[in-house]
């Protein structure tokens, strides 16, 4: 189902996406560049706007430097200079990303001593990152783990409308969506072990590869 939400939003984004990676590209920017810029964008959103409340204009921040992330690998891919260097940096700022959105989301609901709410943030912010480590720590080891409900994007998505909605004064909304979140995430951790459990199975046993 995610992979489905994907490949739709992608292609829908792409209309968008193109043209502004080929003007930046134009102008001597690197996927690097944005890739670093991108990820500042989502640190200012979230630790500037969110973590002081300011739910909706974190939200709204967050999104449109979340979304270079989708610009990067276009200009990457366009310019014909996807590298392994790339694919590292535009990984690492992710968890550095998704860390300050989780990070100020448990701190803005500690501010309002909301400690359920920071809990269950936690739990999105080490449940969320173990589901991208594990995916890593499979190809790391000559695997694939392309599988799992709650990846990256669907994650920002839920964080992000559970923020929306609180910032338009729906208060249980952030709350809500954050335990949602956390069973999601862990559901999904389960989901690649599993995957990449049953690729070394096939791989050790006789007539695999292994
Ligand atoms: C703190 C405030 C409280 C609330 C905070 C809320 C924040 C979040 C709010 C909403 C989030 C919605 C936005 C979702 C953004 C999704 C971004 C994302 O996850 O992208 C994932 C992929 C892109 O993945 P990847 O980076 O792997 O692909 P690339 O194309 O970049 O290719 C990588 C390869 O490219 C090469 N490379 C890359 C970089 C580089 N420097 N060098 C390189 O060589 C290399 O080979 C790499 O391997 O995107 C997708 O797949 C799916 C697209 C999803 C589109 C989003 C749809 C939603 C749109 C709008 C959201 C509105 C939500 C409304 C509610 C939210 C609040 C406003
Ligand atoms: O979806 P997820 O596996 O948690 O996290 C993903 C990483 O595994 C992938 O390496 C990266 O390129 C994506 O942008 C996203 O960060
Ligand atoms: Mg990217
Ligand atoms: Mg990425």
């Amino acid at each position: 189902m995610a992979k489905i939400f994907q490949v739709s939003a992608r292609a829908g984004m792409t209309r968008v996406v193109e043209p502004v990676a080929r003007r930046l590209l134009r102008a001597g920017v690197t996927p690097n560049a944005v890739t670093v810029a991108g990820t500042l964008g989502v640190l200012v959103g979230a630790l500037g706007f969110g973590a002081r409340g300011h739910l909706v204009a974190g939200a709204l921040i967050v999104t449109f430097f979340a979304l270079t992330d989708l610009l990067d690998g276009t200009m990457a891919r366009m310019s014909g200079g996807a590298t392994k260097f790339g694919a590292f940096l535009d990984s690492s700022m992710d968890r550095v990303a998704d860390s300050a959105v989780f990070g100020a989301v448990a701190y803005w609901l500690a501010t309002q001593h909301q400690y359920s709410g920071v809990a269950a943030a936690l739990l999105c912010l080490a449940a969320g990152g173990l589901v991208s480590y594990v995916k890593a720590r499979a190809e790391g080891l000559g695997m694939t783990c392309n599988v799992g409900f709650a990846e990256r994007t669907e994650r920002l998505l839920i964080v992000g409308v559970g923020g929306l909605l609180t910032g338009f004064n729906v208060d249980p909304a952030l709350e809500i969506a954050l335990w949602l979140l956390a069973a999601v995430s862990i559901f999904t951790v389960g989901q690649r072990m599993a995957h990449v459990y049953r690729q070394a199975q096939r791989v050790h046993t006789p007539g695999g590869q292994g």
